[in-house]
């Protein structure tokens, strides 16, 4: 029915009037009611199929879009209501902001996919790449609300899976369909009894390769619902509990990003860490195996049951004792035994801890809970150190935008006007007795 004319989704698949999805099932279809003329509307390539679980007040449908990031397309799976409000997001109002993410046509990759011994494809450094690099970037292919997981059944939100799959670009869809998959179960045993169905295949696809990205922080109406995101490019970094790259997801530009943690050398393969490297070895272990359907076989990994694997478990379960009580500024000075034990000491064993780990990509949170402890016992240089070093290590990790990075700047400018000064001395916290006030000076003289 090209050429045909429809309005926009007032009314249709549960869409309060007045909301600004326009539904069409082909991008030459134009809109005809006010809301067309709405600077948010957004016209989709594909809306359709839509399925609704019993109990849910929205319909869930798939909405592509074809011409996004220079062509190369994004299919979501969610609600009418929040597929209109990511086309709010920059990455839909701004195009020009997110082509080139994908390929930047003024840069050579650091890197190439070769085949990995035990591990299938992987990511290698060809060139020196410099902690804090930027290695590639993705925006998002497919963006699958948790709301499919939690609302339909599996043979229904998968069906949709592989739908917002047909509706990309061909060359887009091959990239996807080249993805490895672990856990594909034959469910067609009529024709083949060997074959998987596609829509199964792609399930395992995605299952295999994708992110939970959390809601976006301005979502009114989905604080609780994750995405779970298909980044092709970025989907072919293998997993190290002590990897050398950390991701990054941007909302205004629905890309994955990947920076260096440390220096990487030209022939290393590039890594991510698919899980949290502070669980012990036996949990990360069974993780991998249960999610990924691979043995670790990492440095940390393969150091066993020895005294080295035992004192990485030992250590790994302290740095959580020891940040949750830096991190705990309600429970200072509670009394002996009691509350938080937090000082400037245990910050810098926090430092120690995480450095020995070969935790580069989460080190910056240890040098700004050490910043905050030095500021609240009142040792300015010591606090401006560590402050400049969560700045420096953090940005790459969290995005120049960060506001905790921005709060440590402040008191790295000036940390006798932070809220951490002197906490500790004061007494706000009850203090801790033998508290260094005023050792450190003001650099001014005041
Ligand atoms: C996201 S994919 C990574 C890219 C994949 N190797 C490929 O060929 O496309 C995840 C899959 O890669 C393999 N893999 C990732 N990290 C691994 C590792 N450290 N050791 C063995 N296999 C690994 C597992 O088969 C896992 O299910």
């Amino acid at each position: 029915d090209l050429g045909q004319v429809r309005t926009c989704g007032v009314g249709s698949l549960g869409l309060a009037p007045g909301s600004s999805v326009c539904l069409a099932d082909q991008i030459s279809l134009t809109c005809q009611d006010d809301d067309c003329n709405s600077p948010r509307q957004h016209v989709w390539t594909h809306t359709s199929p839509c399925d609704q679980g019993d109990f849910a007040d929205q319909p869930i449908c798939v909405f592509a879009d074809n011409t996004f990031a220079g062509g190369r397309g994004i299919s979501l799976v969610t609600t009418p209501q929040r597929a209109s409000f990511l086309t709010t997001t920059p990455a839909f109002t701004e195009p020009g902001r997110v082509n080139g993410i994908n390929h930047d046509p003024n840069t050579t990759p650091k890197y190439e996919m070769r085949e990995i011994p035990g591990k299938g494809m992987g990511l290698v450094a060809t060139a020196p790449i410099l902690r804090g690099d930027l290695i590639l970037a993705n925006t998002a292919s497919l963006m699958i609300d948790y709301r499919a997981f939690h609302e339909l059944s599996k043979p229904r939100y998968t069906a949709l899976q592989a739908a917002a799959v047909s509706h990309l670009p061909p060359s887009h869809q091959s990239l996807i369909l080249s993805l490895s998959a672990h856990n594909t179960t034959p469910t067609d045993t009529t024709s083949n009894p060997s074959a998987p169905e596609p829509s199964s295949i792609i399930a395992a696809i995605a299952a295999t390769n994708s992110f939970d990205i959390d809601p976006h922080p301005s979502d009114p109406a989905d604080e609780h619902n994750s995405f779970f995101v298909l980044f092709p490019d970025v989907a072919r970094l293998n997993h190290d509990c002590r990897p050398n790259a950390e991701y990054r997801f941007d909302y205004g530009a629905l890309a994955q990003h990947v920076v260096a943690a440390r220096d990487i050398y030209p022939g290393e393969e590039i890594t991510l860490s698919y899980i949290d490297g502070l669980q012990v070895r036996s949990e990360r272990v069974g993780r991998l195996r249960k999610n990924w359907g691979f043995e670790c076989s990492c440095a940390l990994c393969g150091l066993g049951g020895t005294a080295r694997g035992v004192e990485a478990d030992e250590r790994a379960e302290l740095i959580l004792r020891v940040r949750g009580e830096l991190r705990d500024w309600k429970g200072r000075g509670r009394g002996k035994g009691k509350g938080s034990r937090a000082c400037p000491e245990m910050a810098e064993l926090l430092v120690s801890l995480y450095e020995t780990e070969r935790l580069w990509g989460e080190v910056h949170e240890a040098y700004s809970l050490a910043a905050l402890e030095y500021n609240a016992v009142g040792e300015p240089w010591l606090a401006v150190k560590y402050a400049r070093l969560a700045v420096e290590y953090g940005i790459p990790m969290l995005g120049e935008e960060d506001e905790d990075l921005g709060e440590l700047r402040r008191l790295a400018e000036d940390p006798w006007s932070h809220w951490s000064w002197e906490r500790m001395v004061r007494g706000e916290n009850g203090g801790r007795g033998g508290g260094s006030k005023g050792e450190g000076g003001r650099a001014d003289g005041a």
